[in-house]
């Protein structure tokens, strides 16, 4: 069926033609308009649009009499000119089909919209729905109010009186689009700026006159999907999709940001805020909520390419090295009486800053505490045994990580409560001693060290140790180090400070320290309170008696080395000497080898008398011993009497070591059957540089071969009592020595 255009319909509008099609339905019901025949042909029924023009408002719908009437898809976006829609008679209206005439059936809604009487009624009312809708301001209520506009009034009314009541469907694909209008607003186009003047109702009235039967004063909605050159479509991303319509001041980070306790002030609340119909978003932005960070968003690990610590060897238990296995007491037994802490209530931990045990700085347990583990917050150690027993990132919580002027340090990987336990510092457990002594040699060279005060002169060296050996230092720390006995025994430990740690936080603590070095070393820790230096920050009284005592400690570390240097010294001369024909002390009960011994003996003194390696020995004693003796005599009369016999003894030794080939089977034997016993009796040589000794008894041979120097060295000693345990028996020997003299 064609139809002639008319004058009140809109040849460039699809919509106006099919609302054309049904003012003339509704004008005209009955009969329907039929187009003639001919030009003679009067029963047919003529067509109603001259009249119109002449017609009362009442007797056409509403819709059909005014521009409002009909929509200009043009400036409803590609978008839904571009996508088929779906119309009232169920037909596909496609792109380009606009100006196809069609016949759209009316409801009868429509038909008694058309009422004039009503329409009187209506038009009083709608200056008030526009102010509300006004005031609510957002875009939203600008396109209702135009959709208002554009159904007309009697439309209006009845979505307003009836919300229920089923809207076209083509207007409710207007509103939302047919996936919903909000994400199909081209949010590009620029809106007027909040509390700019809108153009005035005549102002558009005249411009929609002019262009189109209707403009929409909003942003034409516009899908995310565009296309391309190619055909393809694309998404186009919504820049500031969530802050439009509203204050554009809206600072959302200082609205989550404000403190709870705040009270809300005129200022604080955004200029242009609106009371009425807030959207849900502001409400949700405005209130604080836990929420977690995905683990794929956060995830602060290591990459391949970082550095990573090279000379570490990594422990993660104590190990007792050296002295510190003498210093180290065993573990303290654990205190007779158990805390009297009371029950937390539900969701709360017990045994705090006032159980007995923390306190006692001792980690609760099943014998000391009243509180079940559940109820008890003092077992820290136990939760990071159970975390560390996980193994997980997370569980572990932390990781080395290369900081920009502090060398290595410490990240967490995840949050940390206050007072929460982080990590144990491990290592080997060293004396104070040890400690000055790697300080002095092995570490002199180093930038860092890794030395933690345990307790009881005892260090924790982490040179090889856990993790907890990279933290750096900062005079504003967010952790703090204090040493627990956990089951009687000391161990070292990372807590976080009272405001806690968020993941990707350094890990710091005070170090505090006494400086170690000559140096004081610079800080770089950045905090505003920063004391410039990593040692502590002293007043004078405090420095001067710093600087005293470790006057005095290096004092004593000075002594302590040159005790050890001259002990290192003599050990090695002895050793020297014995590899150079120590004997040991010899004891032989058989009588064979005894009878031998006396016939290599009595062999030796003839053969003495006529030996001239003798009467050299004997001419070089005579010419050396007595001004020296004679020296060493006034200030010591025991040398003088030790020396002195030996030297008495020289021809006997000359003896042993003239025969010592034809001794050598004997002296094999003797060391096979050799057992160190004390000497009962003694007779005793001396050459210049050997001493050797024999002495014989009914029952026993004796024989040791030492230099004068050691003998004056165990006689030294000896006097101190400082010989070691198995030079007892020497001791024994050089008193018998002498009383032999
Ligand atoms: C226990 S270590 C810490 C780990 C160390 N950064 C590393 O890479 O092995 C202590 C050393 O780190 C450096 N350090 C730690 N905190 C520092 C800070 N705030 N400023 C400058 N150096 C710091 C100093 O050299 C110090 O001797």
């Amino acid at each position: 069926m064609s139809r002639s255009p008319s004058p009140s319909t809109n040849s460039s509008s699809a919509l106006s033609n099919i609302d054309v099609a049904v003012t003339a339905a509704d004008a005209y019901p009955v009969p329907a308009s039929t187009p003639p025949t001919s030009i003679s042909d009067v029963r047919s029924v003529p067509s109603p649009l001259k009249e119109t023009e002449e017609t009362p408002t009442d007797i056409r719908p509403r819709r059909s009499r005014a521009g409002p009437t009909t929509y200009n898809l043009t400036h409803l976006g590609n978008a839904q000119l571009s996508r088929k829609r779906i119309h009232e008679d169920g037909d596909e209206h496609m792109p380009g089909k606009e100006n196809a005439p069609r016949k759209v059936a009316r409801t009868k809604k429509e038909q008694n919209a058309t009422s004039g009487a009503k329409a009187t009624a209506e038009s009083a009312l709608l200056p008030n729905m526009m102010k509300k809708l006004k005031s609510a301001g957002s875009f939203l209520e600008v396109k209702s109010e135009d959709l208002l506009r554009a159904i007309g009034f009697g439309e209006a009314k009845k979505k307003a009186s009836k919300p229920k009541a089923k809207q076209p469907k083509i207007l409710r694909e207007l509103d939302t689009g047919t996936r919903g209008v909000l994400d199909e607003l081209d949010l590009d186009v620029s809106f007027p700026a909040p509390g700019a003047e809108r153009p005035s109702k005549r102002a558009k009235k005249a411009s929609a006159i002019k262009e189109e039967p209707i403009i929409m004063p909003m942003a034409a909605p516009r899908g995310p999907l565009q296309k391309t050159s190619d055909g393809k479509r694309v998404k186009k991303w919504l820049e500031a999709g969530l802050y439009v319509g509203q204050d554009e001041n809206i600072d959302p980070v200082r609205l989550h940001k404000k403190p709870a306790s705040a009270t809300t002030t005129e200022s604080d609340t955004p200029v242009n805020r609106r009371t009425f119909m807030p959207l849900p978003m502001f409400s949700y932005l405005e209130c604080s909520r836990d929420f977690t960070i995905p683990y794929d968003i956060y995830a602060p690990s290591l990459k391949k390419g970082d550095e990573r610590p090279k000379d570490w060897h990594k422990i993660n238990r104590n190990r007792l090295v050296g002295e510190a296995k003498d210093l180290w007491e065993k573990p303290d037994p654990l205190p007779l009486s158990v805390c009297v802490c009371p029950e937390p209530a539900r969701g709360e931990q017990g045994c705090g800053d006032d159980c007995l045990n923390r306190v006692m700085q001792y980690e609760c347990n099943a014998q000391n505490c009243c509180l079940s583990e559940a109820q008890c917050g003092n077992r820290a150690f136990i939760e990071l045994s159970q975390r560390i027993k996980k193994g997980g990132a997370f569980d572990i919580g932390v990781e080395v990580k290369k900081t920009e002027n502090r060398g290595f340090g410490i990240r967490a990987v995840r949050a940390f409560l206050p007072g929460q336990i982080i990590m144990e510092y491990t290592g080997e457990i060293i004396s104070e001693g040890e400690c000055q002594r790697r300080m002095r040699e092995d570490y002199k060279d180093k930038a860092c060290y890794y030395l933690m005060e345990l307790e009881r002169n005892l260090v924790i060296d982490g040179t090889k140790g856990s993790m907890a050996r990279f933290i750096n230092h900062s005079c504003d720390p967010n952790c703090e180090v204090r040493m627990v006995k956990v089951n009687g025994t000391p161990r070292m430990a990372v807590y976080a400070g009272d405001a806690g740690i968020m993941t990707g936080e350094e890990l710091t603590y005070d170090y505090n320290f006494d400086n170690f070095g000559e140096v004081r070393q610079n800080c770089y820790c950045g905090a505003s309170n920063c004391r410039g230096f990593l040692s502590k920050r002293l007043n004078a009284t405090e420095q001067k008696k710093q600087a005293k005592a470790e006057e005095e400690r290096r004092q004593k570390a000075a002594i302590a080395a040159q005790k050890a240097a001259e002990r290192e010294a003599n050990k090695k001369q002895v050793k020297q000497s014995r590899g150079s024909g120590w004997r040991g002390w010899v004891a032989i009960d058989d009588a064979e080898v005894k009878e031998q011994l006396k016939a290599e003996k009595r062999a030796r003194e003839e053969a003495a008398q006529t030996s001239s390696r003798a009467l050299r020995l004997a001419q070089r004693r005579d010419a050396t011993s007595p001004a020296k003796s004679s020296r060493k005599a006034k200030d010591d009369p025991n040398r003088r009497k030790t020396i002195g016999s030996l030297r008495e003894h020289a021809a006997k030794d000359i003896d042993v070591e003239a025969e010592k080939p034809a001794t050598a089977t004997a002296s094999k034997k003797r060391r096979r059957e050799t057992d160190i016993m004390p000497a009962t009796s003694s007779s005793s040589t001396t050459t210049t540089k050997k001493t050797t000794t024999t002495s014989s008894s009914k029952s026993t041979i004796t024989t040791v071969t030492l230099s004068i120097e050691e003998i004056e060295i165990h006689q030294h000693e000896a006097k101190r009592g400082k010989l070691p345990q198995r030079s007892m028996k020497l001791k024994q020997s050089l008193l018998n020595f002498k009383k032999v003299d």
